[in-house]
């Protein structure tokens, strides 16, 4: 079976093209939410982040307090590598386990990880696809989306490798600018994935 990777800076839309990828057909696990729910679920893991980050990281209804995380880590480099190492191991084990119940004759996998290249787990995929989009395109859909400011998508954005960068760790792009059309680049990479998963 083929693992893709997929990755693209905040607001790219690379979940908007693994839905895509879903109608197809194709299995996606999708790091970011089970980051999310390893966080409010793995005991060790909330012991780990409450001794770090102080117990406020957490309601007393056991969700997880986004905003004081944010705030922290978004705004300081070494409190961000320390919340990526508390949770992105978990996140590993979380995607084999997830793999191993991925029926056998499944041609290729999806795996989509905002953090796929700055995290290593790229090095487990057989390929790596990359989904840009202009960064004032990126700005106003997060800004749409999330509610949040200007300044707060730029401090997280600039915790991202830059596109340049990513794009020489690639091997696909997916131009998600609203002017190439999203679909036919997705199908495009749908066929070639296929005719590989046959020959691998
Ligand atoms: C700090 C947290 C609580 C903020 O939550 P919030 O709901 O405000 O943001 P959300 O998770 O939706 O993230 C929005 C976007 O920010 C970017 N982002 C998230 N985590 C990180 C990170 N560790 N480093 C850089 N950018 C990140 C991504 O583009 C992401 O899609 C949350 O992002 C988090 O728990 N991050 C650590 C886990 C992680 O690394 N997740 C991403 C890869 S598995
Ligand atoms: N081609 C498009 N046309 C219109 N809207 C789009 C397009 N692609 C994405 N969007 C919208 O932009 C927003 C961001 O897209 P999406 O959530 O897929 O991005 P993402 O890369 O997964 O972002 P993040 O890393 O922040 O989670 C969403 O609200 C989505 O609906």
């Amino acid at each position: 079976m083929l693992k893709v990777g997929i990755t693209g800076g905040i607001g790219s839309g690379k979940t908007t093209v693994c839905k895509i990828f879903e109608v197809l057909g194709i299995p996606v696990f999708y790091a970011d939410p089970e980051a999310k729910n390893i966080m409010i679920k793995d005991e060790v893991l909330i012991a780990g982040i409450k001794e770090t980050f102080g117990e406020e990281s957490y309601f007393s209804d056991g969700t997880l307090n986004n905003k004081h995380l944010a705030g922290i880590v978004f705004n300081n480099e070494a409190e961000l590598k320390k919340l990526n190492a508390l949770v992105h191991p978990a996140v590993f084990r979380g995607f084999d386990n997830w793999e191993k119940q991925i029926p056998s004759n499944t041609s290729y996998t999806l795996k989509e990880a905002a953090l796929l290249f700055e995290s290593g787990s790229y090095k487990m995929c057989d390929i790596n696809i990359l989904v840009t989009a202009p960064p004032e395109v990126k700005i106003a859909r997060v800004i749409q989306r999330d509610g949040i400011s200007e300044e707060q998508v730029k401090a997280r954005m600039d915790k991202q490798l830059p596109d340049e960068e990513k794009m020489r760790l690639a091997d696909y792009l997916i131009i998600n600018d609203e002017k190439n059309s999203l679909i036919e680049q997705v199908l495009g990479l749908h066929k070639q994935f296929l005719e590989k998963a046959v020959r691998y």
